[in-house]
């Protein structure tokens, strides 16, 4: 039984520590809004984000945030990519050194174009940063629905620690050495999936999905093992796996505020009615940032920029994807001159 502080109490925190705690271990949840830590102690159950799971009165909650990392044998990072530079420097004078922390959010630093890890470690540079990813949304993993996962860390012996404190008989948990691999993956499905989205709003069928799907992970790729991330990754559990999940789930949150804007709401409306993080929309400016640095053709993702933050009609867009110049499908495949 190891002792586990969970930082950050949304769906995937909640789902998290649900899961932890029927592994045997002690698990600490700490958020920082005073008001949801009244209602999940009071009620047992995250109303609005993971209505129906119990949440057991063996899991502790709290708004002390030392209270959830001292003596702790690891850390899960839980909190919306725009709060987790913010919150690991809160949590930098508790952490000790060598202390594991799993993080298990999904985006990319604007500014920096930082990985969630590479900020984490910026910030904490004492602690051992690992992630978690694939396609796990937590509306299943709260109900115990069979999931598959990947764990990236910087050593074997931390990866598989680890491994063996989340995998359970409805949660297989994979290893991995390729962070960066793993959390691009993770970070630009988000991206688009708002596409994905956006053509279910729009009235477009299953094949402008497969197409979406399938282009979309030959831009993420390209993107990613131009950046030093490994091809495999992007054809696994957190590359095209969580993208497939992304696309086509009733869950998405990046789905759904797509599908919002393809029926013609704005970004902001669309965001405000998912009512939890829709990490694409902050991913956007990045990829495409990456894109333009590592010289990278991202076709869908420019055109979801533009939607997102240059009123484009979304329709438009999709019209403009299709007319681009004709291509071969993969430059590498070539006919003998
Ligand atoms: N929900 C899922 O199914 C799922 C699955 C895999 C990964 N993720 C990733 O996990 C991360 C969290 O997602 P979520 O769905 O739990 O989001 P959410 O919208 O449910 O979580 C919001 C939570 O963030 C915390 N929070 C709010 N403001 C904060 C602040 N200023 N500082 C620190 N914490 C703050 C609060 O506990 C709040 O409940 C995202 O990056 C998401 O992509 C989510
Ligand atoms: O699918 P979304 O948009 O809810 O994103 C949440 C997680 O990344 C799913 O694994």
């Amino acid at each position: 039984m190891a002792k586990v502080g969970v930082l950050g109490a949304g769906s995937w925190g909640t789902a998290l520590a649900i899961l932890l705690h029927d592994n045997g271990h002690d698990v600490t949840v700490w958020s920082i809004d005073p008001k949801e830590v009244e209602m999940l102690s009071e009620k047992r159950e995250h109303v609005s984000k993971l209505p129906g799971v119990h949440i057991s009165e063996e899991i502790m909650i709290t708004n002390e945030m030392e209270e959830a990392i001292k003596g702790k044998d690891f850390l899960v990072l839980a909190v919306p990519s725009i709060f987790t530079r913010s919150t690991a420097a809160k949590m930098k004078p508790y952490v000790v050194d060598g202390q594991m922390i799993v993080d298990v959010a999904k985006g990319i630093e604007e500014d920096t174009l930082m990985t969630l890890s590479q900020q984490i470690s910026q910030e904490i540079p004492q602690a051992d940063v690992a992630v978690l990813s694939g396609p796990t949304h937590a509306e299943e993993v709260g109900r115990k629905l069979p999931t598959s996962c990947v764990i990236g860390a910087k050593t074997k012996k931390t990866a598989e620690y680890l491994q063996s404190a989340f995998n359970s008989k409805v949660f297989r948990v994979y290893t991995s050495p390729d962070m960066l691999g793993i959390e691009l993956g993770g970070s630009l499905k988000n991206v688009i999936a708002l596409a994905a989205g956006i053509a279910d709003g729009l009235g477009y069928g299953d094949n402008t999905k497969a197409a979406l799907i399938t282009r979309g992970i030959v831009e993420i790729g390209r993107l990613g093992v131009k950046m030093g991330g490994k091809f495999e990754s992007f054809c696994g559990l957190t590359g095209i796996g969580d993208l497939i999940v992304t696309c086509a789930s009733v869950h998405s949150r990046n789905r759904k505020a797509g599908y919002l804007m393809g029926q013609g709401k704005s970004m902001e409306e669309a965001m405000k009615e998912v009512n939890m993080v829709v990490e694409g929309v902050y991913s956007a400016k990045a990829a495409t940032k990456l894109a333009q640095k590592y010289e990278v053709p991202m076709p869908i993702v420019d055109e979801i920029n533009k939607v997102l933050f240059e009123g484009k009609d979304p329709k438009q867009a999709v019209d403009d994807l299709m007319l681009r110049e004709s291509k071969i499908e993969n430059s590498s495949l070539l006919w003998e001159e």
